[in-house]
């Protein structure tokens, strides 16, 4: 067998790196990723554009045909009928194409949001998304749908078909050119081409740099302020509508001004671009204009290639330096997302299930653990035991740790030295998802999802009676009816109060431990309740948490009190721990802050809280 190109590694390698490199180019998988949104509409897409942009050239030909039968008397029927049918097709394809771009871009859209959203809540930790890193490259890879930087997906998809035909029909145009002379392509199709390049710098705006992706953060920001209810007070009350509106409009007008810098016509480049055209063109038109004098070429050939060569100025720099360059950044960034979310996102987690735990303690041995960026270390040597199925109680001043201390116990992070143990096992060890089907937490910024009071308590599905408990525990029974949807944005939906919506939060984590969660984390769970409503909850949750082991963090010392066992968080570390009685005996830190709280009490008349 004769040796092919193949076999050849010396000729091979460049062929291989130019398919390598156009392979790495985001205009490539933007292409290649169209087929997984609808196959089928994708495959209409291209083969319109294949016809669309064929049409313009089979135009002139007819055209031409018509003009030579007019000429040498012939029958007029059949280039008529071409020339009709050519026009109409034409005319009728394009609305068409433009439905099916609009209908494409929105299945790729979806596509994209799909992608988007497993990148972000696929990866069991949560670094990746509080990374500015990551941040970016979420703004990034939102632009399709934010519509803030650029059009929508659905548009964009009709400007990039628009683009190939263009692209397509110039071809077919300038190819026509070469009946007549073999350069005359080359030259009028080439300047034509060369504009693209020559203008580029026109229609490269980076988005995505750190200014412009702060500015459409900001936007988009001060847009959410002005229109979801939950900022209407605090932007009424402290008079920042007119801030509002005002950053707004200074984040736009500086993403339009940043495009404008950027894309303007530059007077250089258009001075050559016009000149060549103008070379290119008048060289062709005269070469043409010379040999019709000359009898060389008849009516029909002349008007053909003259046609031909005006066509040609479908590959004029246009629509498609920029549509497709901007969809394919947004379908790139979206692809490269899922990796790297994953990887920031990666929590060490092992195979041994982590059904029946625990049964002794969990334990934080020696942890050290400090968040990304340079905030130094939160817990540096933390030890702590908490035996299985008691209550411990985690005080400190804001800061101290004691949310960080309950996310790392839910597996939401890994400690950088020490571990996290589960009678003995380092979490890593264990299976992540089997470990969060046994924990339950309440935290301090909990949920309040838009959805019915049924779907709030029990996100995943729980009989109906479960429900019903786990409410009544919360003492949350009387708050709706559980089909009712806890937003007013729906038809018959409601709002809570704060302490209404916290009894909500309290019991989901009741219903987890109803259906077998038996690991409790209650950060701050009665913040948002009254003097009354906290102490009453409070009863309720020990007693629905029997014999679960249960870490409360609270700056309520009437609360705290209760816990089998409290401990002091300072500066990382555990600095008293023991039973209310002996941290009180103690006479430290515990004992001052205690003292502290109720003597305020005292003074305001409410002692029978701290009792
Ligand atoms: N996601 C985060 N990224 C970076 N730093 C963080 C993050 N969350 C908390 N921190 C920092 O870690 C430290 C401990 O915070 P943590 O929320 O655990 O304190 P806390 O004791 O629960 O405070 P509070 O009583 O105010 O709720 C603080 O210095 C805080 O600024």
């Amino acid at each position: 067998m004769p040796p092919t190109l193949r076999d050849d590694p010396v000729r091979a390698a460049p062929r291989a790196g130019v398919l390598r490199s156009l392979r790495a180019r985001e205009e490539w998988k933007f292409f290649a990723v169209l087929p997984r949104a609808s196959r089928g509409l994708c495959a209409t897409w291209w083969a319109l554009v294949v016809v669309r942009g064929a049409l313009p050239a089979m135009a002139t030909v007819t055209v031409a045909h018509l003009v030579g039968a007019v000429e040498h008397g012939a029958s007029l029927w059949s280039p008529l009928i071409a020339v009709g049918v050519v026009f109409v097709t034409l005319q009728a394809l394009a609305p068409l194409h433009t439905e099916v771009s609009a209908n494409l871009g929105d299945r790729l859209a979806l596509w994209l949001h799909d992608r988007l959203l497993i990148a972000t809540t696929g990866p069991p930790g949560m670094r990746h998304l509080e990374s500015r890193e990551m941040a970016d490259q979420l703004t990034s890879a939102r632009d399709f749908d934010l519509g803030i930087a650029g059009p929508p997906m659905n548009l964009t998809m009709g400007f990039v078909a628009g683009g190939l035909v263009e692209a397509v029909a110039g071809v077919g145009q300038a190819a026509l050119l070469a009946a007549y002379a073999w350069w005359a392509p080359l030259l009028v199709g080439g300047a034509w081409a060369a504009t693209h390049w020559l203008l580029r710098e026109s229609s490269r705006w980076d988005r995505h740099t750190g200014e412009a992706l702060d500015a459409q953060r900001r936007a988009e920001y001060t847009y959410r302020l002005a229109v979801d209810a939950p900022a209407a007070k605090e932007i009424r009350l402290f008079g920042l509508s007119e801030w509002t509106v005002g950053q707004f409009s200074a984040a736009r007008r500086h993403l339009v001004d940043l495009r404008w810098r950027e894309t303007r016509l530059r007077q250089r480049p258009l001075r050559w671009a016009v000149a060549l055209l103008v070379v290119a063109n008048g060289v062709t038109l005269w070469a043409l204009a010379r040999d019709a004098a000359s009898g060389a070429l008849d009516l029909g050939q002349t008007l053909l290639f003259a046609q031909a060569v005006i066509g040609s100025s479908a590959l004029a720099f246009g629509g498609l330096n920029w549509a497709l360059p901007q969809a394919a950044h947004s379908a790139a960034t979206v692809l490269a997302l899922g990796p790297q979310m994953a990887d920031r996102g990666r929590i060490g987690s092992g195979t041994v299930p982590a059904d029946g735990a625990v049964r002794a303690a969990i334990r934080f041995r020696d942890v050290g653990f400090g968040y990304p960026g340079d905030g130094g270390p939160v817990f540096d040597g933390l030890d702590l035991e908490i035996p299985a199925g008691a209550s411990l109680a985690v005080v400190g001043l804001n800061g101290a740790g004691k949310t960080t201390l309950a996310k790392l116990l839910c597996g939401l992070y890994t400690p950088a030295r020490g571990a996290v143990e589960i009678d003995g096992a380092d979490l890593r060890g264990l299976d992540l998802e089997s470990w969060r089907r046994r924990i339950t937490a309440v935290f301090q910024d909990f949920i309040r999802y838009e959805l019915p009071l049924r779907e709030n308590v029990a996100p995943l599905g729980a009989p109906d009676e479960v429900i019903a408990a786990a409410l009544a525990d919360a003492g949350a029974g009387q708050v709706s009816d559980l089909d009712t949807v806890l937003s007013r944005g729906y038809d018959g939906g409601t709002d809570l109060s704060g302490g209404q919506w916290q009894r909500v939060a309290v019991a989901r984590a009741l219903a987890a431990v109803r259906q077998g969660a038996d690991v409790v984390v209650l950060d701050e769970p009665t913040a948002q309740m009254d003097v009354r409503g906290e102490a009453e909850i409070f009863a309720r949750i020990l007693r629905a948490t029997q014999g679960c082991t249960t870490v409360l963090i609270s700056h309520r010392f009437s609360t705290v009190r209760h816990a089998d066992r409290i401990c002091v968080l300072e500066k990382g570390k555990v600095i008293e721990l023991g039973t209310h009685d002996e941290l009180m005996a103690l006479d430290g830190r515990y004992r001052e802050m205690f003292d502290l709280q109720a003597s305020r009490f005292v003074h305001e008349g409410s002692d029978a809280v701290v009792e």
